[in-house]
């Protein structure tokens, strides 16, 4: 399941940031890439021991956590601190799966929040493989867009402009994909019908199921 989320960042979120990568210091992609995706990767990325780089981390993470449509898609147990990155005319990530344990965590969800308005650039999407095939994903600047880590995916070459991007990833309490849609669709019908016609015993049940398969699921 593919989630879009807009406005996880206000514009005075975005603002502040792009003021930043203005002033960083971005090497070589490659340098967080695993053995594979090095020799697809070819993108920039804002240096790990850049002093600004910590309280940008601090800033999506707490955005992304804020937000509850993001909580309810992903169950987060961890997010990981994300990397900034620029694409600029001829750069592109090639086809590769992201690597299934980082920094000894386990990887279940991979994020990416654009920072760049489309208008910004030529190319760069997204493209997120799956068995129903490929599905393109530009989004708005402030917006993520989630999917499961265990997808095959790419950046498109970027051929005008600057894409620049924030990509994390989440451990989850809930390994598995499938369950993980099933307690979102829960969780979304179960808030429609609050809205719509209150606290009622059905209702309850609902919730009852929802609150029993997540802990039967969850690992903490
Ligand atoms: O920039 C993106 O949208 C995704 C980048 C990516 O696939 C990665 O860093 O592993
Ligand atoms: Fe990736």
């Amino acid at each position: 399941m593919l989630i879009m989320i807009a406005n996880v960042l206000d514009p005075n979120n975005l603002r502040w940031l792009r003021k930043n990568l203005e002033q960083t210091r971005f090497v070589d992609g490659r340098q967080t890439a695993g053995r594979e995706a090095r020799v697809v990767k070819n993108n920039e990325q804002v240096d790990r021991g850049d002093p600004l780089l910590e309280e940008m981390q601090e800033l999506v993470i707490d955005r992304l956590l804020a937000n509850p449509l993001f909580r309810m898609a992903t169950r987060p147990h961890v997010v990981r601190p994300p990397l900034f990155s620029r694409y600029e005319p001829g750069m592109e990530y090639g086809s590769h799966v992201d690597d299934a344990i980082m920094g000894g965590m386990r990887t279940d969800v991979s994020v990416t929040i654009f920072l760049s308005e489309p208008d910004e650039y030529d190319g760069g999407e997204l493209v997120i493989e799956s068995a129903a095939g490929e599905q393109d994903v530009k989004l708005a600047a402030g917006s993520a867009v989630l999917y499961p880590t265990t997808s095959l995916h790419r950046v498109a070459p970027v051929t005008r402009g600057e894409r620049r991007a924030a990509v994390t990833w989440v451990r989850s309490l809930v390994r598995d994909a499938g369950e993980r849609e099933l307690l979102f669709d829960l969780e979304t019908a179960r808030h429609a019908l609050f809205e719509r016609l209150g606290k009622t015993p059905e209702l309850d049940l609902l919730a009852k199921t929802q609150s029993n398969l997540l802990r039967r699921w969850a690992e903490d």
